[in-house]
């Protein structure tokens, strides 16, 4: 399939972060990574870096094969070839739960909240599976008080920290799923379509939030969204999948300009 054209990695025109050119060693490195079900090829040899801070976007039609890739990063489903390093340790191998246990987040496209439960248990209850706890032995409410209150002002939902998740917003519930993520402090985080389902007018807050976990905090990120408004002065670089493979690799403004990208997407506004 041929390899995608690829940017040095670090800032683009100024909309990065500046920490990624500092530092040697990607977070993560995938080296002809590929997935196959019922004899069709869904992921086909993709190998890109990431470096410590950087935020990279993925693009692509619908079935590209962008959730897929999220899937075998995260091991959700195991690789059919090549391998996935974090930190320059081997992860292919490794279950989901050793890889979230090694900093590895990762939110879904579809919610993954219990309705009746308060917005400060979920957050409470993840933080005490990141200690090492089990989800299914409760400790007692109050614990973990600190980390729940940092994560819960951190996305904005200290005021709604006693409502159940069924009362919240739809940009709410993807701040909820942040906070989530956010309490086990992920190295690397994956955020697959936090806009999905949110109302126009919550968008611009999630997306200023997501921009205050890259910036401030520093956070590495690889999101997939199919909005570019959102993308543009977020990510550092972009990454387009078509039919499996990466087609692109590059800084947002080489990406929408290319001519391959652009075939891509045909009829589809970039
Ligand atoms: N478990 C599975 N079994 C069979 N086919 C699958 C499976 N998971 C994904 N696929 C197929 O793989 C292709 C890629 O799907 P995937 O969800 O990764 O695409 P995507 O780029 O995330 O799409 P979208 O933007 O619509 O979310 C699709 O054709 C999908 O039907």
């Amino acid at each position: 399939m041929g390899s995608p054209k690829t940017a040095p990695r670090g800032g683009a025109g100024g909309t990065g972060s500046g920490r990624a050119a500092a530092l040697p060693s990607p977070v993560l490195r995938l080296r002809g990574l590929g997935w196959g079900v019922g004899g069709a090829t869904i992921v086909e040899d993709v190998s890109f870096e990431v470096q410590e801070g950087e935020f990279l976007a993925f693009i692509g039609p619908n079935g590209a094969g962008k959730t897929s890739l999220f899937n075998l990063v995260s091991g959700l489903n195991p690789a059919t070839a090549g391998s996935i390093e974090l930190d320059g340790a081997d992860i292919t191998a490794r279950a989901a739960h050793a890889r979230a246990r090694l900093g590895l987040g990762r939110t879904f496209q579809t919610s993954s909240l219990w309705p009746a439960m308060t917005v400060a248990d979920h957050v409470r209850l993840a933080a005490q599976a990141a200690g090492g706890g089990s989800y299914r032995i409760w400790r007692q409410a109050g614990a973990h008080t600190r980390q729940v209150v940092g994560a819960l002002e951190r996305t904005g939902l200290g005021h709604r920290a006693e409502t159940p998740a069924r009362d919240l917003s739809h940009g709410e519930k993807r701040k909820l799923e942040l906070a989530v993520l956010l309490v086990g402090e992920p190295r690397l985080m994956l955020l697959d379509e936090p806009m999905a389902g949110v109302s126009a007018e919550e968008v611009p807050a999630l997306t200023e939030l997501i921009r205050s976990l890259h910036r401030e905090e520093g956070r590495t990120v690889l999101m997939v969204e199919h909005h570019m408004d959102v993308l543009l002065g977020l990510a550092d670089r972009l990454a387009v999948m078509h039919h499996g493979t990466l087609l692109a690799l590059d800084t947002p403004q080489a990406v929408m300009a290319d001519a391959t990208v652009q075939q891509a997407y045909l009829g589809e506004e970039l």
